[in-house]
């Protein structure tokens, strides 16, 4: 339950959720994502950069020259510099740009062992590489349209909200689409006040437990043009989202909105909330991958377990050319850290 309303107080370091600095590190689990991709390049450049981590998939997608040992488990001490490798056997060989049928169903298969892995509490938290849905779907009937959704599905079929979190840009920006991966023509009927009520609860116990924060502002984007202005430009703002959000306002969520979306992600108004919940997909995506595609983490809320994965997808074109950016993927696996530690002190407190 959201706490009662008071003064807002604005979260100086809000970045990523603090983490307390004398636990054993966390044992993350980096899925290999599609061997076609850039995937394959990002765990040793992460590593280089001093990321501690065990990296699921086949050794010999890796590109040559890595300095890898394989390990038993999640967490397995490895030397420094060396990236510990979890082996998943593929069938065929990873050919930049060029997704291998035979290999997609391995690619599922590494995320549910990450997940099995994570589950069973020998990993504390998993950081998913790009997959290419349509190769997955194409190879091995993969029936989900990302890994939001299979993530879900495995973890028992929970409700669960897609946020993508900057880490490079003030004030923060935290978006949750409350329609994902839908066609633009299908975002009208899906978006129903039950949807949008279960994006703002999640996006709110979401900032608590994963980014302690305790009186998440949430700003609420309208659907059309100018939020509808009152009605002229489409009616759900006025018809239902208004009086959806003052019934939550009553239970004592912080809320703002239906605000008009062009106007909510720049900086004095980001000052204003900690996350916005958006009607689709490119509502919300396109602000934050503009302001910080490199520092852009993506983030399941509502899975028991902890899940990340860096903003981008299999950036096939330039696969396998040693140019990819592993920005992203850093500070998935840093926000991965954060979140672990935040539930952890969390449970401490709740415990003492
Ligand atoms: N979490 C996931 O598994 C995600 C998967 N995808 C999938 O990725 C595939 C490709 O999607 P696109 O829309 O083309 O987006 P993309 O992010 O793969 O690529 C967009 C552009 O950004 C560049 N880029 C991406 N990441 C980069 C990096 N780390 N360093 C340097 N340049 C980078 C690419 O070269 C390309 O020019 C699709 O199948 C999509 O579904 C997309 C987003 C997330
Ligand atoms: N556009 C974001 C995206 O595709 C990420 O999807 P997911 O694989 O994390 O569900």
């Amino acid at each position: 339950m959201p706490s009662s309303a008071g003064p807002d107080p604005v979260p100086a370091a809000n970045l990523v959720p603090p983490r307390p600095p004398d636990r054993t590190p966390p044992r993350l689990i980096m899925t290999c994502g599609e061997p076609a991709g850039i995937g394959p390049e990002l765990a040793p450049l992460a590593r280089a950069a001093g990321e501690d981590f065990t990296w699921l998939g086949d050794p010999a997608h890796l590109p040559s020259g890595t300095n890898w040992a394989e390990v038993a488990a999640p967490g397995d001490r490895v030397p420094p510099g060396t990236l510990a490798v979890l082996r998943h056997d593929f069938p065929g060989p990873a050919l930049p740009g060029r997704p291998d049928p035979a290999n997609a169903a391995a690619v599922i298969d590494v995320i549910a062992r990450a997940v099995a892995l994570a589950q069973s509490g020998a990993a504390d938290g998993i950081v998913t590489a790009p997959i290419n849905k349509l190769a997955l779907k194409q190879g091995a009937g993969f029936a989900f349209p990302g890994h939001t959704e299979y993530l879900a599905e495995l973890a028992g079929g929970v409700p669960v909200a897609m946020m993508l979190a900057s880490t490079s840009v003030e004030p923060p920006l935290r978006v949750v689409p409350a329609t994902i991966h839908i066609a633009l023509s299908e975002v009208p009927a899906a978006l129903t006040p039950d949807a949008l009520e279960a994006a703002i609860r999640l996006t709110d116990a979401g900032l608590r437990r994963d980014f302690a924060l305790p009186r998440p502002r949430i700003a609420v984007a309208g659907l059309n043009p100018h939020a509808g202005e009152g009605g002229a430009m489409g009616r759900a703002e006025v018809d239902w989202m208004a009086p959806l959000l003052d019934r939550l306002r009553a239970e004592g969520f912080d809320l703002t909105g239906p605000l008009p979306a062009d106007t909510m992600f720049h900086a004095p108004a980001r000052a204003r909330y900690d996350a916005a919940v958006c009607a689709y997909h490119d509502q919300a995506l396109i602000p934050i991958k503009t302001l910080d595609f490199a520092g852009g983490v993506n983030v399941t809320l509502g899975l028991p377990f902890v899940r990340t994965s860096p903003d981008h997808g299999t950036a096939f074109d330039i696969a396998g050319q040693g140019c990819a950016d592993a920005a992203s993927i850093i500070a998935a696996l840093r926000m991965a850290r954060a979140m672990v530690g935040a539930r952890a002190s969390a449970r401490e407190s709740a415990t003492t």
